[in-house]
């Protein structure tokens, strides 16, 4: 069970899912009944799962060479690499789709099946060993959370969740990047071309500065739109975290700074979609 839970990363599965439902909230206007909201969030959970598991289905060689991720199950040899799994991969994910289209709508049916294609093929098969700039357009998977979330109230989408798609683009990259400075040496023997190992980690912690500080800047504007209060002061504590988390970074690159911001950015990120959530829940009852 418990290799099942880690060759599905079931916890960056339920961050997804909840990042679907922030976008579900945060758009205005729409009806979507209780049932349709679960199933959406299910089929995102479950698409994003099935995604994880190619990630670690495709990159077996790749995991064994690396510390973090030697303990997988395909590495050790808990569960046998054959093309069954790819039969199962593929299947969980049509399931997923078909839901999304059941549930809610085409267009949400079709974010869903992008997030997991972004992450599967394009970061994990086609960037991830090629270009530095694997994570900025791997980004794109949390987007597309996002979008199917606030697709599947209102397939014209509202400002407010394009900008929260843009959010996540711009969160992907200083989320990953630190952790990437923590893994440095892993990766550089391993040969995956990270922003640390190609440019060094001065280069990537300005990266990581500089994105934080546009995304925070953003999230914040959000509340120009329609969230309220509750959103803005989650918003405005975890990007406070996480923007004093990456300067603290700039002034000392290193592997402590590092996973610090790495923590920060899971925070921040947490914050700003419960605070989604729980802004949106509130004005809703109060109407
Ligand atoms: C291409 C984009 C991304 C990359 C490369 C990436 C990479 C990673 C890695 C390598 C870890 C460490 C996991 C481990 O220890 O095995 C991690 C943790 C995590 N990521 Fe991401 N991530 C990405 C996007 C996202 C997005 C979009 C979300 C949520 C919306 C997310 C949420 C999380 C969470 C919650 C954790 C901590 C959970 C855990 O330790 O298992 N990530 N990420
Ligand atoms: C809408 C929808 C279904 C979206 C799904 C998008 C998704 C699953 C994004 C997650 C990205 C992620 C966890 C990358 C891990 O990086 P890695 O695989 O390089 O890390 P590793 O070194 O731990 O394998």
């Amino acid at each position: 069970m418990k290799a099942l839970l880690n060759l599905f990363k079931l916890r960056i599965g339920v961050a997804i899912a909840l990042t679907a439902v922030a976008g579900l909230m945060i758009s205005p206007g729409g009806q979507i009944g209780g049932w349709q909201a679960a199933v959406l969030t299910l089929a995102v959970l479950l698409s994003s799962s099935a995604a994880g598991a190619f990630n670690q289905f495709y990159e077996v060689d790749l995991d064994a060479r690396m510390g973090r991720t030697s303990r997988r199950p395909f590495v050790t040899g808990r569960f046998r690499h054959h093309g069954g799994w790819l039969a199962l991969i593929v299947a969980l994910t049509g399931i997923a789709v078909a839901a999304a289209w059941y549930a809610a709508n085409a267009l949400a049916a079709l974010y869903t099946f992008l997030g997991a294609f972004v992450y599967a093929v394009v970061y994990t098969v086609w960037l991830k060993r090629r270009s530095a700039w694997n994570i900025v357009i791997g980004g794109l998977a949390g987007s597309f959370a996002v979008l199917a979330g606030a697709a599947a109230v209102q397939p014209a989408l509202s400002v407010e969740a394009m900008l929260l798609a843009v959010v996540l683009f711009l969160w992907t990259p200083p989320h990953f990047w630190s952790l990437s400075i923590v893994c440095r040496d892993d990766y550089a023997k391993a040969g995956v071309p990270m922003l640390p190992v190609v440019r060094g980690e001065r280069f990537a912690s300005w990266a990581i500065f500089l994105h934080a500080v546009v995304m925070v800047g953003l999230s914040l504007a959000i509340a120009a739109w329609s969230p309220g209060w509750l959103y803005f002061a989650c918003a405005a504590t975890g990007g406070g975290l996480l923007v004093s988390r990456t300067i603290a970074l700039l002034r000392a690159p290193g592997r402590a700074t590092a996973l610090a911001s790495f923590h920060a950015s899971l925070v921040q990120l947490s914050l700003l979609l419960l605070g989604t959530i729980a802004d949106a829940w509130m004005r809703n009852a109060m109407a």
